[in-house]
């Protein structure tokens, strides 16, 4: 296939699944209505091999279920970081699809199968993803990114008109700005921008979109410090719980509620 079939295929394996929701396409969004998480499956449909990307917990049985129906291998499960408000789904994924490997950053100090370093790939058929650090919210957060598809995966580094918090775990407001805009408001404008958290009902922005209205991250970064520092968010709800449980893949003895 030559590149520029090669991106038209991916353009439409992408477009496909999100947007005209088409018949055998290996794509998908998926939600978690408590915790508000954005689950993405991306496939290869030629070889078959597909990627989850910050996978929930509760939700593994339904992931897994789609991901047999539609016929796919899943290779690697991937967190963007370690989560505070839900616990992962790696680890119970690699339990109902065996073969599967979990991952992260190497800097999250959490258990997977792979730790990634900065600008480090794995592969799923003829795609790659690439991890770059983006540290702020947490010191291991990572902003996933498929250059071949023209998008990347911001976990709570970067979110719709917003961004992550950064009041605990290693949470540092001029950390996060840099990793912003030195790491993400740097790809092409047209990159299409999905986060692990949309709390409005978005489920997607675009590089441009957000360098333009994001209303955090255009102040200078003073302002932008100001402005972390008077959040006021209540603490997430299941953090005591998450926060061990996904140092070990999600697979640590939760405790009972
Ligand atoms: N209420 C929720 C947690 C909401 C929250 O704190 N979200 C995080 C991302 S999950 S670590 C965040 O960074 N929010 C930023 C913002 O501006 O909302 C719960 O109890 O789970
Ligand atoms: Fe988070």
């Amino acid at each position: 296939m030559s590149p520029v079939e090669l991106r038209q295929d991916s353009r439409r394996v992408l477009h496909g699944a999100w947007n005209r929701s088409r018949k055998s396409t290996g794509n998908r969004l998926l939600f978690d209505e408590k915790s508000w998480t954005y689950t993405y499956l991306l496939a290869d449909l030629t070889s078959k091999e597909a990627i989850l990307i910050d996978p929930v917990l509760e939700q593994a049985p339904r992931d897994a279920k789609l991901i047999q129906e539609l016929g796919l291998k899943l290779t690697y499960a991937l967190n963007t970081h370690m989560h505070a408000d839900h616990i992962t789904g790696t680890g119970y994924l690699k339990q109902l699809l065996p073969g599967t490997v979990s991952v992260i950053s190497e800097a999250s100090g959490a258990k997977a199968d792979k730790h990634l370093k900065d600008n480090e790939v794995v592969k799923f058929g003829r795609f790659e993803i690439k991890g770059l650090s983006t540290p702020g919210h947490t010191n291991g957060c990572m902003t996933y990114l498929v250059d071949e598809m023209g998008i990347a995966f911001t976990g709570d580094t970067l979110l719709i008109r917003g961004c992550g918090r950064t009041d605990f775990q290693e949470g540092d407001s001029r950390t996060l700005y840099k990793s912003v805009h030195e790491r993400i408001f740097t790809l092409p404008d047209n990159y299409r921008l999905f986060p692990a958290h949309d709390y409005k009902g978005n489920m997607e922005t675009s590089v441009a979109e957000e360098k333009q209205y994001n209303p955090r991250l255009t102040k200078d970064v003073d302002a932008f410090v100001e402005i972390m520092a008077n959040l006021n968010l209540p603490y997430p709800k299941m953090i005591d719980k998450a926060v061990p449980a996904n140092r070990e893949c999600g697979l640590y003895d939760i405790p009972k509620e």
